[in-house]
Parts: structure tokens; C-alpha cells; sequence
């Protein structure tokens, strides 16, 4: 049986989790990188949790400055099967409003500025990204939230933008034309690479404002997006306890293969492999590369 872990990413306006028990701030070394800050290691109801701020705490980092490599590695590390990622996202469809919760389920990555993969030169993988959240995470998130009476919006498309300006008016009706739902700046490559970390991925999309295209709603800026943020801290804390608790304690099978993700992904021969960057991956791809 493999133990269920869940790590929470807190976004924007979420440095800390109150309310947890036997809780301890340890640093995680990765050969990636330094994470965004140490990990909150603790429980709920027995349930072990793993909380990393992705800005830090005190919001010291940009979304193009953060180590995503690192973070992902440092949670592997600290054992989690799960991630959820708490998002502050601006709003591209007039009827997802501020204080809206959504779970989406696809990205379209627009970020060109960060190291996207853990693989490369001698160890060439590719996993698919075709269903890049884990179906059953979203299902027991909105579950979760059906029990606290916390409505969740279900599905939805993350336009992630590479930052850390907002988009211009023509940008964001760009992406209305494309389809998306919401947008921000930080949920790729992270989701990228939590599935080649085979760690099961979704997103608490928490609606901040209307970005710029809404013509009776001024552009976005920081201190909306701090404030709405402020305004739903205590319903995503209450929603992510809720998670924890109800949460299955033995990990469950992820039905589209986030948590076997490399098993037909590797390209290169195991004669061609660089044995430097096979170390780097110990604790990203150990499950397949020592078999
Ligand atoms: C402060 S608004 C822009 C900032 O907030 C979002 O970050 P996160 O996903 O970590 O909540 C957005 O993506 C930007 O990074
Ligand atoms: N409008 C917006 N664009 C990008 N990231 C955001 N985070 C919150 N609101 C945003």
C-alpha cells in the first residue's frame, strides 16, 4: 500500500495553514535548486500534510523567478502523492465573478521564461499531458467542498501567462476568443512537472477579479487582487481541512495515469543514459529508473 500524502501549493494571499497538528517548518534540499521556503510538515486527523507558499512566505519570489523544479522535487521528497494548488486567477468569462472558486481541468501554457522539465540530454522523456489534472483529486476537492457548502465550479481552461506584468486589453481578448476560462501566472510548467514526478495535480482556481476586458470593470491591479484574496483566505483554509480529513489515507489509482506517468516515457537507452542526471532524478523518476 502506498501512504496518501496531500501537499498544498498556497498561492497568492497564502503564506501559512492554520489549525494543523504536529507541525514543523523543515527545509528540503533538492539538486535542482533551493524551494520557495522551507515545508510545512503536519497532520490532520492523522492525515499528513505538506504545505510550501509558492511566492514564499512574505510573497518574496515572482511567478518567473520560482524554481518549479525545485518545489517539485522538495514535495516528492517530503513524500506527497498529491498536490492542489491554491491560485489567485483573473476571470475571462463574464460569469465566473470575484470570490468564484474554480477546478479547472486544462492549461494552455503561454510562459516562456522557466525550466519546464526535469529531463534532457541523456535522459530524453516525454509523459503526456493530455488530462493535465488528476480526475479523482478534483472529484474529492469538490466533494469536499459540497460537504463545507463551498460552491466549486467544475472544469474550466488556465490561460498561464508568463509575467509578471498583466496582460494588455488585446491579449485578454485573445484568449476570450480562445476559450479560457481564467488566467494567472503560475500553474505551468508546475503542473508539468508534477506529472512527471507522477504526483496526481489540481488547481483551486480562487477568481480575483476580471482581468482588463470587462467594460464595466476597471483593470486589474494588486490591491484587488489582495483584497479579494483576503476576503475567501478562511473558505479555501476550511475547504482544504476538509480535503484533509476526508481525504483516503491509502493513495488511491489515479485513472489517467498521473502516478505512473513515466512508465512509457522514457526514450533513452539505458547504455545512452548521463549518470549525473540520472542522480538528479532519485527522487523524481527512482521508481522506474532502479527497476
Ligand atoms: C498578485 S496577482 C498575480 C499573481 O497571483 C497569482 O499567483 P498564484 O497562482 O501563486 O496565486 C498569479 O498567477 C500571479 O503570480
Ligand atoms: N488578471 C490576472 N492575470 C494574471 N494573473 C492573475 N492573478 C490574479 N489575477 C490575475
Amino acid at each position: 500500500m502506498t501512504q496518501a500524502v496531500l501537499g498544498i501549493i498556497g498561492g497568492s494571499g497564502l503564506y501559512d495553514l492554520p489549525g494543523l497538528e504536529k507541525t514543523e517548518w523543515r527545509q528540503v534540499g533538492t539538486p535542482w535548486g533551493e524551494p520557495s521556503d522551507a515545508i510545512l510538515f503536519a497532520e490532520l486527523d492523522g492525515m499528513p500534510l505538506r504545505f510550501l507558499p509558492r511566492h514564499g512566505r512574505g510573497h518574496r519570489i515572482s511567478p518567473s523567478g520560482i524554481d518549479y523544479r525545485a518545489n517539485i522535487d522538495a514535495m516528492k521528497r517530503a513524500g506527497v502523492t498529491d498536490i492542489v494548488s491554491v491560485s489567485a486567477v483573473g476571470s475571462l468569462k463574464e460569469e465566473l465573478a470575484p470570490g468564484d472558486f474554480v477546478l479547472v481541468d486544462q492549461f494552455i501554457d503561454r510562459t516562456f521564461a522557466r525550466e519546464k522539465s526535469f529531463f534532457g540530454t541523456g535522459l530524453v522523456a516525454h509523459v503526456s499531458m493530455a488530462d493535465p489534472v488528476s480526475p479523482g483529486l478534483a472529484a474529492r476537492i469538490a466533494a469536499a467542498g459540497a460537504a463545507e457548502d463551498i460552491s466549486c465550479r467544475r472544469g474550466g481552461t488556465y490561460l498561464v501567462m508568463e509575467g509578471p506584468q498583466f496582460s494588455s486589453r488585446a491579449e485578454s481578448e485573445l484568449y476570450r476568443t480562445w476559450g479560457c476560462d481564467v488566467i494567472g501566472m503560475t500553474n505551468m510548467p508546475e503542473a508539468k512537472l508534477a506529472r512527471e514526478a507522477e504526483i496526481c495535480y489540481a488547481t483551486i482556481a480562487m477568481v480575483t477579479d476580471y482581468d482588463c476586458w470587462h467594460p464595466d470593470h476597471g483593470a486589474v491591479d494588486v490591491s484587488q487582487v489582495i483584497r479579494v484574496m483576503g476576503e475567501n483566505t478562511a473558505r479555501v483554509q476550511r475547504l482544504v481541512a476538509r480535503l484533509a480529513r476526508d481525504f483516503p489515507r491509502e493513495h488511491e489509482p489515479c485513472p489517467v495515469g498521473s502516478d505512473r506517468a513515466l512508465d512509457h516515457a522514457i526514450m533513452t537507452a539505458p547504455g545512452a543514459r548521463d549518470p549525473g542526471l540520472m542522480a538528479k532524478l532519485d527522487a523524481v523518476a527512482g521508481r522506474v529508473l532502479s527497476r
